[in-house]
């Protein structure tokens, strides 16, 4: 089927209680809090592109990127599937700032600002902070609000 290469990073604080968020200002996701990422270019891999991602939107470095899932969304009415690779990092470096794209602002992973998020989150969130790895199928209608069904499973690797 028709596949679109996409990716997302959680920064996490070495002890796991806070998660680094940023509020999209404009584009796929305006006005919703999310991880870091994009599409994935031609002539990069797929953690390249996170790591790309994270630094435009962030001016983070990660040093390492852990894979920690594969998101798959299906629109009613479109035939090209989201492929969201979800990756989480403790190390990074750089003076975090606010971008054209993303304003910062690290929450307490038991207080997740789920109103301003999309959807699907409350539903996978609990697997990733399990740290559990992952795949999950979302099926949603046209309007990116309501989910018909989804299929996940756990993996050793993704
Ligand atoms: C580059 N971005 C990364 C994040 N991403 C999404 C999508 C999403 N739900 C889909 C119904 C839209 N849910 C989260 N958490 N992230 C879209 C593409």
């Amino acid at each position: 089927e028709l596949h679109k290469l996409y990716t997302l990073v959680y920064v996490l604080n070495k002890d796991k209680t806070k998660i680094l968020l940023g509020l999209k200002k404009r584009g796929f996701g305006k006005g919703r809090w999310n991880g870091f990422g994009g599409k994935v270019e031609k002539g990069e891999t797929i953690e390249q592109g996170a790591l790309r991602e994270l630094k435009e939107e962030s001016n983070l470095d990660a040093k390492n990127l852990e894979k920690k899932g594969v998101i798959y969304f299906k629109f009613e009415g479109d035939p090209v599937i989201m492929d969201v690779h979800l990756y989480t990092t403790t190390d990074v470096s750089g003076d975090l700032i606010e971008t054209d794209e993303m304003l910062p602002k690290w929450y307490n992973v038991s207080d997740l600002p789920y109103s301003s998020m999309w959807p699907d989150d409350p539903i996978w969130h609990p697997w990733f902070f399990e740290g559990k790895i992952f795949t999950v199928k979302f099926f949603f209608k046209a309007d990116l609000e309501t989910i018909t069904g989804y299929k996940h499973k756990f993996a050793s690797s993704v």
